[in-house]
């Protein structure tokens, strides 16, 4: 029986699995039954007292309420970064109703999933309020992974979260050709308006310009490699959003998370520029106008 599993076999997932099978025996589970060596059934996978879970922010509160089942006191880490479109709840919040505080991390920082699969190395983020999570889930982790602590969780959420939509708007930054300083300037000044959004929610500044705020950014907004990134490249050349995201075929969270930040940033009337032209263009403005717009603000 392993002490590890788990949730959710997307890219993201797998990756994981490969990273946490390095040490010990891990198992993995996901909705789509997957041949994929210790893939387990749910329930099996539920008896494991740590458990990372690497399922998208829209669909978690569903999945939540239907097939979790916490009665053993087990450990969890959340690998997905995204804010809940629908009601602008950040990840903790939605966890809080299911795993106590003190027995929940969230991993943040630079970490494509295509790389970490091959074992290239990289550094990650534990986030909890409980340094007893880090110290728990540390030693699975693999040599090629470092992994800090933070007890940031609300800074890591919301920078890993944001990126997504400045990624989205770094793709069509580029998808325009509008150069490598305009791209530098669009990064840098997504940088100080993450910053903004998330000390209205109390995040720590360091969580910015650390791993999980510049390092993630500069990783998404700059590659190819993220799905973010290229469905600001589609939406560029003028692509409809259904069939990007058709053609994608994986989650690109910063899509649904433009939305939340949209909703959390009219409520609390915060300074949002870029994500604001992001949630614009994909509801249909032309990317053209949003730049003019961004310009002359
Ligand atoms: N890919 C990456 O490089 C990284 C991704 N992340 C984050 O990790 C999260 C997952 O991303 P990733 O794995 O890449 O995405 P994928 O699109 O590759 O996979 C999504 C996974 O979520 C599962 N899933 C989707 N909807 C549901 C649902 N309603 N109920 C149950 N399971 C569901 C899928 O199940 P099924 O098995 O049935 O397909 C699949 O396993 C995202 O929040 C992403 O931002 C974070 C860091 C790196
Ligand atoms: O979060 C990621 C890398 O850290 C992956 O980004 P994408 O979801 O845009 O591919």
């Amino acid at each position: 029986m392993a002490e590890i599993a788990v949730i959710g076999a997307g890219k993201w997932g797998q990756a994981l699995h490969f990273a946490l099978s390095q040490k010990q025996e891990c198992f993995i589970t996901s909705r789509t039954k997957r041949d994929i060596k210790n893939f387990v059934s749910l329930e099996k996978a539920l008896e494991c007292q740590h458990l990372v879970i690497a399922i998208p922010a829209q669909e978690i509160r569903e999945w939540l309420k239907n097939n979790f089942i916490y009665t053993k006191g087990q450990k969890i880490l959340v690998a997905a970064k995204g804010i809940e479109a629908t009601t602008g709840e950040f990840l903790n919040e939605i966890y809080s109703d299911y795993v106590p505080e003190k027995n929940i991390g969230f991993i943040s920082g630079p970490s494509f999933a295509a790389e970490v699969i091959q074992g290239l190395p990289c550094a990650l983020v534990l986030n909890s309020t409980s340094k007893k999570v880090y110290d728990k889930f540390k030693p699975f982790f693999p040599d090629f992974i470092k992994v800090y602590y933070s007890s940031d969780v609300t800074g890591a959420e919301i920078a890993g979260a944001y990126k997504n939509v400045l990624a989205i708007a770094s793709g069509i930054c580029d998808g325009l050709h509008l150069g490598n300083n305009a791209r530098a300037s669009l990064i840098s000044r997504g940088l100080v308006e993450m910053q903004r959004f998330g000390k209205k929610f109390g995040a720590k500044k360091s969580s910015f310009i650390g791993l999980s705020g510049a390092g993630d950014l500069f990783l998404t907004a700059s590659s190819t490699l993220s799905r973010n990134y290229r469905v600001g490249l589609g939406l560029a050349k003028g692509e409809k959003l259904e069939n990007i995201l058709k053609e994608l075929g994986e989650v690109a969270e910063g899509v649904k998370t433009a939305e939340a930040i949209y909703k959390l940033s009219s409520e609390h009337f915060i300074y949002s520029p870029i994500a604001r032209e992001v949630k614009l263009i994909l509801d249909g403005k032309p990317p053209k106008e949003s730049l003019k717009d961004l310009i002359s603000d």
